[in-house]
């Protein structure tokens, strides 16, 4: 079953506060955005890549995916202001496609088993996102004062990638766009359509980059998994 899949990397990372885009900083001598993208090139079920970028900084990832023999994408379109935009922009050059993933390129750490189930559930199903289960308990907190403690049974912490039949994600996000309509991930957009969203049990190495100190635990689950592969 082939996907196309949709990177979001035209992000400032301001919370990362390292003065440029996080996806440029290296983990274990290589880009971040580059093990991510290695992960799609390396899937054959994965027929193309779309990357949202800043216009100034296309030439220099132009320059990256030649550097690192990454053929697959398709599309380096401008990204927007939010991330939704970012994904917006990619779905609007896209075309002839079945099933589509969008995946935050700040989260190189994904699993090809999680990417193959959301992709089966997607084609069956129509929606499937990754997530885990919360493992701290979560309170509303207002003010300073805790408000509520949301039960925890049920409380799943989402990941990307999220997985949709193209025609369902790109309705979803055409009708955000005209209503103005801002969300956090692509499965809110959705759910707003009232379609039926399955969750796929991700790992919580999945992590996303987004503060410096998950550039540590980023280099410990790569040397994990060096360790693993040379037993
Ligand atoms: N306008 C935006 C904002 C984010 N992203 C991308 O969406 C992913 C997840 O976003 P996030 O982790 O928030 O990245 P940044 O927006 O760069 O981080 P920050 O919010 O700290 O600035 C990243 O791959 C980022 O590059 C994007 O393409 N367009
Ligand atoms: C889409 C996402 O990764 C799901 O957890 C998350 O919402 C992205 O948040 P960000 O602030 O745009 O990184």
């Amino acid at each position: 079953m082939d996907y196309e899949v949709v990177l979001p990397a035209a992000g400032s990372g301001k919370r990362m506060g390292a003065g440029t885009n996080k996806l440029f900083l290296s983990l274990a001598d290589k880009p971040i955005l580059i093990h991510t993208l290695e992960v799609f090139e390396k899937d054959s079920k994965c027929t193309g890549i779309y990357l949202a970028v800043k216009p100034e900084e296309r030439e220099y990832i132009q320059r990256l995916l030649n550097e690192y023999n990454i053929t697959k994408v398709k599309g380096l379109p401008n990204g927007g202001k939010e991330r939704q935009h970012s994904v917006h922009a990619c779905l609007k050059v896209m075309k002839d496609v079945d099933i589509v993933l969008v995946h935050d390129a700040a989260r190189p750490f994904i699993l090809q088993s999680v990417i193959d189930r959301l992709v089966e559930t997607a084609y069956e199903k129509g929606a499937a996102i990754a997530g885990v289960r919360a493992k701290d308990t979560m309170k509303k907190v207002r003010e300073g004062i805790i408000v509520e403690t949301v039960e925890r049974e049920d409380l799943w912490a989402i990941q990307t990638p999220q997985a949709f039949r193209f025609e369902l994600l790109r309705q979803a996000e055409d009708l955000a766009e005209k209503v103005g309509f801002l969300g956090t991930d692509e499965a809110m957009l959705v759910e707003r359509l009232g379609h039926e969203i399955h969750i796929v049990e991700s790992s919580y190495e999945n992590i996303k980059i987004t503060t410096k100190e998950d550039l540590i635990f980023g280099e410990a689950i790569l040397k994990n998994r060096q360790l693993k592969t040379e037993r």
